[in-house]
């Protein structure tokens, strides 16, 4: 992974969908992210297919999700970056209705740095992706020696909890 430059931090990016055309949805906000000034793409991950988890635990019946991580260089300030991926997902047609309802695209900022905050509108690090396997998973296959700040190295916290991600390739190829 390439080095940060001067006045980057690097951020981490779970980008979700599983509604419409989920790989689709997943790799044009990647490419919206990079085309954006202020972010630069450092590391993209494999997509992986998850059952979707709904407030109650899994939904067999909901849409499954397509979820994958970008680690990103980033010179925006965390809410800068916040607004940027909500006017992705908004561009995406996401619409907020349920909570963990249905959606074309779900961008969370797992990190920022090292930066701590417990503001509702942005909680950093994101206060459930140590226990997600969908963030996990792809994102230690993106970066090997990833650390959630604070918290723990990822493949110990991957190690902790099942691991329900399964690789997705277009095609449905296995
Ligand atoms: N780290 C974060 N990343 C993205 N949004 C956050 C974060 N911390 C707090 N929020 C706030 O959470 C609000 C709800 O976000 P959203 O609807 O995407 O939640 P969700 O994806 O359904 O659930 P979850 O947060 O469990 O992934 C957003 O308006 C945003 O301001
Ligand atoms: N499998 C899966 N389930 C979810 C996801 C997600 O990205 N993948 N996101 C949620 C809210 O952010 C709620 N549930």
């Amino acid at each position: 992974m390439s080095a940060l430059r001067a006045g980057e931090r690097k951020a981490v990016l779970a980008l979700g969908s599983n509604l419409g055309d989920r790989a689709r949805e997943i790799d044009t906000a990647v490419s919206e992210l990079s085309g954006t000034d202020g972010i630069r793409l450092l590391a993209f991950s494999p997509i992986v297919e998850t059952r979707a988890v709904k407030v109650h635990g899994v939904d067999e019946f909901a849409p499954r999700y397509l979820n994958a991580v970008a680690v990103v260089a980033t010179t925006l300030a965390p809410e800068q970056l916040l607004h940027q991926v909500n006017r992705i997902e908004a561009d995406h047609g996401r619409v907020r209705d349920e909570r963990w309802g249905d959606r074309t695209l779900d961008i969370d900022i797992v990190c920022h740095g090292d930066i701590v905050s417990d503001a509702p509108q942005l909680t950093l690090p994101h206060p459930r992706a140590a226990g997600r396997d969908f963030v996990l998973a792809p994102w230690l296959a993106a970066d090997p020696d990833a650390e959630l700040p604070g918290i723990g190295r990822v493949d110990e916290l991957l190690a902790g909890i099942e691991d329900t991600t399964r690789p997705w390739t277009p095609g449905g190829a296995r």
